[in-house]
C-alpha cells in the first residue's frame, strides 16, 4: 500500500476523496537539454488524485475510486508515454515531463468528471516520478 503524505489543498467542499494508484511506463524528453532524460527509460510513477464535492451520486459515492484509476491506469500502464497522442515530440508543452503527464492526468479525469451530472471536481493532482522527484499539479481557481 502506498502511504503518503501529500500537500493538504485549502477548500470548503464537503466532500473529498483521494485515490491512490501506481502505473510503469517508459518515456524520454525528446530535447537535447535535457541530457540522460532524451534517452527511452521507465518509471514507477505513482499518483494521488484528489477530487471534491457537493453532491454524491445514486450509489452514494462522489466518484468510483475504480473508476478514477481505470481512466489513467488503462491508458498509460506498460505503454511508452511518448507514443501516446496526449504527447509529442516536436511540441515542448506535450513532451512527457513529470508536470505535463500530471496536467495529462488532470485533463483526463476532469473530463470525465464532466460527463456526471452532480458535477465533482478535480482539485489536485500529485505524481511522483522517481524517489525524489515529483510535481503537483493544481487546475486554477476558475478552472475548478
Ligand atoms: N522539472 C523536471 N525536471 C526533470 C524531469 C521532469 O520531468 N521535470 N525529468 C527528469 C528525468 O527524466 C528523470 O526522470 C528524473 O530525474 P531526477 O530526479 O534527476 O532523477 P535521479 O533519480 O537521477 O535524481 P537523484 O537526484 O539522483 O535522486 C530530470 N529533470
Ligand atoms: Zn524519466
Amino acid at each position: 500500500m502506498i502511504q503518503q503524505i501529500y500537500p493538504f489543498i485549502n477548500h470548503n467542499y464537503t466532500y473529498e476523496i483521494n485515490k491512490d494508484f501506481h502505473f510503469a511506463a517508459a518515456h524520454y524528453i525528446p530535447h537535447q537539454d535535457t541530457g540522460k532524460c532524451q534517452s527511452m527509460h521507465g518509471h514507477t510513477y505513482f499518483t494521488n488524485i484528489t477530487i471534491v464535492g457537493e453532491e454524491l451520486n445514486h450509489t452514494g459515492f462522489l466518484v468510483d475510486f475504480k473508476q478514477i484509476k481505470n481512466l489513467i491506469h488503462k491508458r498509460f500502464d506498460h505503454v511508452v508515454m511518448n507514443q501516446d497522442v496526449a504527447f509529442s515530440d516536436h511540441n515542448p508543452n506535450a513532451f512527457p515531463t513529470t508536470e505535463i503527464v500530471a496536467r495529462t492526468i488532470y485533463e483526463l479525469v476532469q473530463e470525465y468528471l464532466d460527463t456526471l451530472s452532480h458535477s465533482p471536481r478535480c482539485m489536485q493532482v500529485y505524481l511522483r516520478e522517481t524517489p525524489s522527484s515529483y510535481c503537483v499539479y493544481r487546475p486554477k481557481k476558475g478552472d475548478r
